[in-house]
């Protein structure tokens, strides 16, 4: 798209797609693309909030300067977070409208230093600090480590708008639509919640005392740096970010095995249909060699329940299970509940290594880990029966 879009009088998004980046961070999948969103004010002097990744910079002057006419110039560059994927085009903004102001606090100039070299033209804000635009005034929150140090949301006193840099975004490019009332909100909202769960979640504590600061605050519009525009239900993706946040989560279980030649996968289906017949309609069931950690820990955030199998593999877990497990313990997700099983030949290694994680992870345990040698037999499937059982126990409970 290349267009800009007002979100109020004033007040213009001018986000680019990318469709073409694999791989966000180079880690998770961007099968749907992304968006990168920036926004400008208009006003007596004009505010550039974020700016767009590198890659993506071949229209986002023009859509600057078709919005502001031949005799005006950005007065203000707002870094909310300096990412290089909102921060990449900061360089070119100073090419470009040589007066600009960079407004950022105290980290924000440590960064600019370190990854640019730009020590000039700086403008200092701190907690609180406010901004006049002529008619628009913007107040700086500072948020740290939600998820980097430097982060801070800016706060339009005028319309309403909470500029709130990665926080509430997600993947997903914006095809057509920019705002949540034009879009199909349950594909956005999977992809905030893999984009929370992967890269927000680790830093959950910093989230909720950023929630804190930002309470009582009037919002109409959440407009973050990735995703959907929230005019309609602003407080709609504010409530998941609470809930995530808070470890909270939904009826339903998440089944993750790592499996050669499909016994370890036998045990999974299994207790995958007991769970069922149990009355468990919310059941992911994924093969850790096929689907990417990313929607796995997505999914674990989303529901109560885990149930993790491996087979042995040179002592150790399977090795796709094993950066399964790396992923949840890096993320620090808790309250979930667990069940463990899984598969060996001669002297084990799956099993005993997920017993160690979930001494680490100190998640509520469900029945007695089943460990079948190689075929699955009747007292190992008895075992399943307990694990499914006692889930399901617990998740009525
Ligand atoms: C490369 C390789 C390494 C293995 N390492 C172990 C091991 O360290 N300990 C063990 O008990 N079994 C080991 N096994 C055997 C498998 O864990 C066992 O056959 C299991 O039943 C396979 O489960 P699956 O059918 O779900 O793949 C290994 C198998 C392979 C192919």
């Amino acid at each position: 798209m290349n267009q800009p879009v007002k979100v109020s009088e004033k007040v213009y998004w001018i986000g680019v797609n990318d469709r073409e980046t694999a791989l966000f961070e180079n880690l998770w999948p961007l099968d749907k693309g992304v968006a990168y969103n920036s926004y400008l004010i208009n006003d007596e002097k004009v505010a550039l909030i974020d700016t767009v990744k590198i890659n993506k910079m071949d229209t986002y002057f023009e859509k600057i300067q078709e919005i502001l006419g031949e005799n005006k110039e950005v007065d203000y560059l707002i870094v909310n977070h300096m990412e290089p994927d909102h921060s990449g085009a900061i360089k070119e903004a100073m090419h470009y409208f040589p007066n600009i102001k960079i407004v950022g606090n105290q980290k924000t100039l440590e960064m600019l230093e370190a990854f640019y070299g730009i020590t000039d033209n700086f403008y200092l804000v701190k907690d609180g600090d406010v901004l006049d635009l002529g008619e628009h005034k913007l107040r700086f929150y500072l948020t740290p480590m939600v998820h980097w140090p430097e982060t801070m949301m800016s706060y339009d006193e005028t319309d309403k708008i909470l500029f709130s840099m990665d926080a509430f975004g997600g993947f997903g490019s914006l095809d057509g639509g920019v705002f949540d009332d034009e879009v199909n909100l349950e594909f956005y909202e999977d992809e905030i919640r893999r984009y929370f769960s992967n890269i927000v979640g680790k830093f959950s504590m910093m989230v909720q005392n950023a929630l804190k600061k930002l309470q009582g605050l009037d919002i109409s519009i959440v407009a973050p740096t990735h995703g959907p525009v929230w005019r309609e239900n602003p407080q709609h993706i504010i409530s998941l970010y609470d809930k995530w946040s808070r470890y909270e989560a939904e009826e339903g279980v998440v089944i993750v095995y790592g499996s050669m030649y499909g016994n370890t996968e036998r045990m999974a289906d299994f207790i995958a249909r007991k769970l069922s017949e149990k009355g468990i309609t919310n059941i992911r069931l994924y093969d850790a060699s096929k689907t990417h950690v990313s929607y796995i820990i997505s999914d674990m955030w989303r529901f109560k329940g885990v149930i993790l199998g491996s087979c042995a593999y040179n002592s150790g877990l399977f090795p796709s299970m094993q950066t399964v497990i790396n992923k949840i313990e890096n993320s620090a997700l808790k309250n979930r509940v667990l069940g463990i099983f899984g598969n060996y030949s001669w002297s084990g290694g799956g099993v005993v290594n997920l017993e160690a994680f979930a001494d680490k992870m100190k998640w509520e345990r469900v029945g007695e880990s089943v460990e079948a040698k190689s075929s699955p037999k009747a007292e190992d499937f008895k075992k399943c029966v307990n694990i499914a059982e006692e889930m399901v126990k617990k998740l009525k409970a």
